[in-house]
């Protein structure tokens, strides 16, 4: 396709996905790749060559991905035509990733390449496999050439970036002695999607927010991330994981880095990493003994929903039939900095929960003198601020309004600025689109560095600790398609709150 957009596209790239016949390849990295090449946002010169053990001919792969993307991809409609010239990048490369001696092939590729476009691409090594091979890949990688040239390889490794502090401070470790800090890209899928980048514009680029944006006007925060859908063969990644390392030590964090963190003075990478990292910090630390006073864990059981009978957690594939593994948890955490001091940030997550909605709540603290007869609201608290991510991408400012009438009577409206009412084009990109483009462009802003990665290890690490010492005595505790355990309402109705939630969108 011709580049008639008016963007520069990023230098010439190889990116070889490790995982090329897996799961994250068919369902997120080649639609993703395959949207960036129909926004010729693709470099001129490119090539993607997927890697695994099972056989394929680069034909045969093709034809599987050509029916990923007819899948999963958001433009599915979109194939006619454009799919053969993106197929022509595509290749598949059979080999074992613990056989050291079949890596030769890699630099034999990448030698065409070189040739091919007659000039060094960028080389990216993309590892979309089971995190145990992590460490072998990576150092084995290392022992070719083309890993020591700092200019143009990159390494990106998927969550989960290791299963607890001291296994994250190892791989950290390992990678730090074959690649430098800026080669290296932990993904947090979140970090990519358009409606989280926004936080950053939203509080930054305007002068509205910033002066009420701390503990003289904000009375507490609260972060949502519920899901419907249960670990639906997951079961074996799940069983060695839970709510608390899946989402809370990764995603959740990176939210609340973004709500929490200081006024960056440029985008550099680095910048917008020291400001988030201060945020992680600065997080009180939660005492074993107190855990049980600032988090809740949950597990599903079998239930019905949207009048379909769903299994437990415990009945899904790969799952101990006793498993103390939590798909749910909520978690009250405090800040310990001149902006946050005293405030909450109440953060949940949880699987087979009633509604998908990711949000995000700023509860503002109510006027300082009320004029009003008590009788004109039953509110006092009306201001608030709702982010949502997804899958409804807007923001509201609620407050209060007079409603028309002879008498004062007061009551909470919305301003909402919606994305689809605003950006009538529908085409926000997928998170994997913008952090795919981000690593050719070699920008590592909304990738975690290692201290990041160490410091929501150390906040987690005493509830993971606490609740791996004390098994949980009433699991299975909440019913699939409920908003969790009653134990979560508790934790924020002993301050006096309650969780907010949208009211589910309408569906035609
Ligand atoms: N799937 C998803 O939606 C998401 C996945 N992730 C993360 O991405 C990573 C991959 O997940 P997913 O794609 O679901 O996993 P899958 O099990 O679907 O894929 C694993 C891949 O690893 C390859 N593999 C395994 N052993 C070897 C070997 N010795 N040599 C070469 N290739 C090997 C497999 O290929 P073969 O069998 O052909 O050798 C396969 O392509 C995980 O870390 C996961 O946590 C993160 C977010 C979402
Ligand atoms: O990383 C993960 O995220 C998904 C949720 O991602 P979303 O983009 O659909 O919100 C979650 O289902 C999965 O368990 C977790 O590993």
């Amino acid at each position: 396709m011709s580049n008639s957009n008016n963007h520069n596209r990023p230098p010439a790239s190889v990116i070889f996905i490790f995982g090329g016949s897996g799961d994250l390849n068919q369902r997120k990295l080649i639609p993703a790749l395959y949207n960036l090449f129909l926004d010729e946002w693709l470099p001129e010169k490119f090539a993607v060559v997927g890697l695994g053990r099972t056989h394929y001919e680069d034909e045969t792969f093709r034809g599987h991905l050509y029916e990923a993307v007819q899948q999963f991809s958001r433009r599915k409609g979109e194939l006619n035509g454009h799919w053969k010239d993106f197929s022509n990048y595509v290749s598949y490369l059979q080999m074992d990733a613990e056989d050291q001696e079949s890596y030769h092939k890699i630099s034999e590729r990448v030698k065409a390449f070189e040739e091919q476009f007659g000039e060094h691409p960028n080389v990216i090594f993309y590892l979309a496999v089971a995190p145990q091979l992590v460490p072998d890949i990576a150092t084995k990688l290392g022992a070719l050439n083309i890993c020591k040239d700092t200019r143009c390889t990159r390494i990106v490794v998927e969550k989960p970036f290791g299963h607890d502090l001291k296994s994250a401070q190892e791989l950290n470790g390992l990678l730090a002695q074959i690649y430098d800090e800026d080669q290296i890209y932990r993904i947090d899928h979140y970090l990519g999607k358009e409606t989280v980048q926004n936080i950053l514009a939203l509080r930054f680029a305007n002068a509205l927010f910033e002066p009420i944006w701390n503990r003289n006007y904000i009375d507490y925060v609260q972060i949502t991330v519920a899901e419907t859908v249960g670990v639906e063969g997951r079961g074996g990644y799940y069983e060695q994981s839970g709510a608390l390392r899946d989402m809370v030590q990764n995603h959740i964090l990176q939210l609340l880095c973004m709500i929490g963190m200081e006024a960056p003075v440029s985008f550099e990478a680095n910048e917008i990493r020291n400001k988030k990292v201060d945020v992680l910090n600065a997080i009180r630390k939660i005492k074993k003994e107190e855990v049980q006073s600032y988090a809740v864990r949950g597990q599903y059981s079998e239930g019905w929903m949207q009048a379909k009978e769903v299994k437990g957690y415990r009945q899904e594939e790969k799952v101990d039939p006793h498993s103390s593994i939590e798909t749910f948890a909520a978690v009250k955490f405090y800040i310990d900095n001149w902006r946050w001091q005293d405030v909450p940030f109440y953060v949940r997550t949880g699987k087979a929960m009633h509604q998908k909605t990711s949000i995000i709540t700023i509860q503002f603290k109510r006027a300082p003198h009320y004029a009003f007869p008590p009788e004109a609201a039953d509110t006092w608290r009306p201001n608030r601020l709702t982010i949502s991510i997804q899958p409804e991408m807007d923001i509201r400012l609620r407050f209060q309004a007079k409603r028309p009438g002879q008498t004062m009577t007061l009551n909470p409206v919305d301003m909402i600025f919606s994305y689809h009412d605003a950006y009538e084009d529908g085409h926000e990109p997928e998170a994997y689109e913008t952090l795919l483009l981000d690593v050719m462009e070699g920008n590592a802003t909304q990738f975690m560095r290692a201290d990041q990665v160490d410091a929501a290890w150390k906040v987690v690490m005493p509830i993971i600790e606490a609740w791996e010492a004390r098994p949980p005595v009433d699991f299975p505790n909440y019913a699939p398609g409920s908003w969790g355990p009653e134990d979560a309402e508790a934790l924020i109705a002993r301050d006096g709150h309650n969780w907010v939630t949208l009211p589910a969108p309408h569906k035609e």
